[in-house]
């Protein structure tokens, strides 16, 4: 197979959102997971931004398709469109500003009320290379995560801690799910049965087998 036709091959699509106040650094997690570099002169997103990824998570390859969203309150009525089929998202905060903590719960009841209430969410205290400014604890971020049933991690876009094992901690959870809704599914015959569900359901509705 050719590197190209090998690089598009996949077994599961997952929609992610990339969610949280402006200025958190979502667009830079985004694009240190893409091009594993620290993008030094980030804007403030309008609207909202693309990137895609294919990850190994045990075995199984699996597309990310990750909408970044602007954080701005202006551009709130046009990042919601975007929610819909999400499976996945990472809910950003910035641990050196309780503000865009203080935040994070406007942001999960968007995520569940507008993607799905069983999505996969993993809250990243993002900026952990900046702890001398600290401002908001591993301990109370950990707590809050335990509360809201979210996967917990701090990282930093900028040295790359943490963020590829953000996304696939997520993908992972997500795959966890759907082998729980289904079983019996023998994974290596799946991308050879027409008959096996594509989307699953659950509020799983945003995988679509690759
Ligand atoms: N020190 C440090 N700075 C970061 C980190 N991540 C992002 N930044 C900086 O934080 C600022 C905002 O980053 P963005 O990625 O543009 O933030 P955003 O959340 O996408 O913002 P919106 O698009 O407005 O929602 C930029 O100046 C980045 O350089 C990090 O991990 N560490």
């Amino acid at each position: 197979m050719s590197q190209t036709a090998m690089s598009e091959t996949y077994d599961f699509l997952f929609k992610f959102l990339v969610i949280g106040n402006a200025g958190t650094g979502k667009s830079c997690l985004l694009h240190q997971f893409i091009e594993k570099k620290f993008k030094d002169d980030s804007n403030h997103t309008i609207g909202v931004e693309f990137g895609s990824k294919i990850i190994n998570v045990g075995g199984k390859y699996v597309k990310l398709q990750i909408w970044d969203t602007a954080g701005q309150e202006r551009f709130r009525s046009v990042t919601r469109s975007y929610y819909r089929g999400a499976a996945g998202a990472l809910l950003v905060y910035d641990i050196t500003s309780r503000e865009t903590y203080n935040a994070l719960t406007n942001w999960l009841t968007d995520a569940r009320m507008l993607a799905s209430q069983n999505i996969v969410v993993i809250l990243c205290g993002n900026k952990k290379d900046l702890d001398a400014d600290r401002e908001v604890t591993f301990l109370e971020a950990s707590r809050f995560a335990q509360e809201n049933e979210l996967m917990f991690l701090e990282t930093s876009a900028l040295t790359g801690e943490n963020v590829e094992e953000a996304f696939v901690q997520c993908a992972r959870k997500i795959l966890n799910k759907i082998e729980s809704v289904h079983p019996g599914v023998i994974w290596s015959e799946w991308p050879l049965s027409p008959c096996r569900p594509a989307v699953a359901t659950d509020g799983l509705e945003g995988l679509v087998r690759g």
